[in-house]
């Protein structure tokens, strides 16, 4: 199968390091919401209005998405993902505040997975003109201009348990991935 992996939220723990970087500028005025009261995908959303310039500043501050902790499992799941002769890529969206995000992402892959891995990114605003078929995505609904190839499997994170469909996590992929289809109607 081609196998298109998010990003934030699937590989590189956005809500970690969202929430160890607010603790330590905010923390004193207002802590850090628990990832389980959690509730929308934008993390701004879950935050008073009053600091929405706050929030930004923590995801728009260098080195944020570089030192993005990793979601526990998912390098040693790519790899067996690959051994089965997967092809895997890794299909993310920027910031449109790109300047820290983009090549920060870019080091995050290179550091966490090597510099071949740099090869299998894809950067793109519309996840749905990307052939794959499948999409893992912590994003509830992932939309754009056309009608995807890709089945998406929401990666599980408690901001998107309202969505309906399968969901994976680094200790249930297995079994999850086994139930997609392929292009040519296979598994
Ligand atoms: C505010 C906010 C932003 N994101 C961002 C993180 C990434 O730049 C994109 C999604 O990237 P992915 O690799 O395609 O997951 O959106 C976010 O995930 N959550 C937020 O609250
Ligand atoms: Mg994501």
């Amino acid at each position: 199968m081609l196998i298109l992996l998010d990003q934030d939220g699937v590989l590189a723990d956005f809500e970690r390091g969202f929430h160890e970087a607010w603790d330590t500028r905010m923390g004193n005025l207002h802590p850090a919401l628990p990832l389980e009261q959690r509730r929308a995908f934008y993390v701004r959303d879950d935050y008073p209005d009053t600091y929405r310039n706050e929030v930004e500043a923590v995801y728009h501050a260098q080195g944020f998405y570089r030192d993005l902790p990793v979601i526990s499992g998912a390098i040693e799941a790519i790899q067996a993902l690959l051994e089965f002769g997967h092809d895997v890529r890794i299909c993310t969206s920027p910031l449109n505040q790109y300047r820290f995000c983009l090549p920060e992402k870019y080091e995050w892959v290179e550091r966490n997975l090597g510099p071949d891995f740099v090869h299998r990114m894809i950067v793109t605003k519309d996840k749905t003109v990307i052939l794959g078929d499948v999409l893992v995505d912590d994003k509830p609904s992932v939309t754009g201009t056309r009608t995807p190839a890709w089945q998406h499997v929401i990666f599980d994170q408690p901001y998107n348990r309202q969505a309906d469909g399968p969901r994976m996590t680094w200790e249930n992929w297995n079994a999850v991935l086994g139930t997609v289809r392929t292009f040519d109607g296979k598994h």
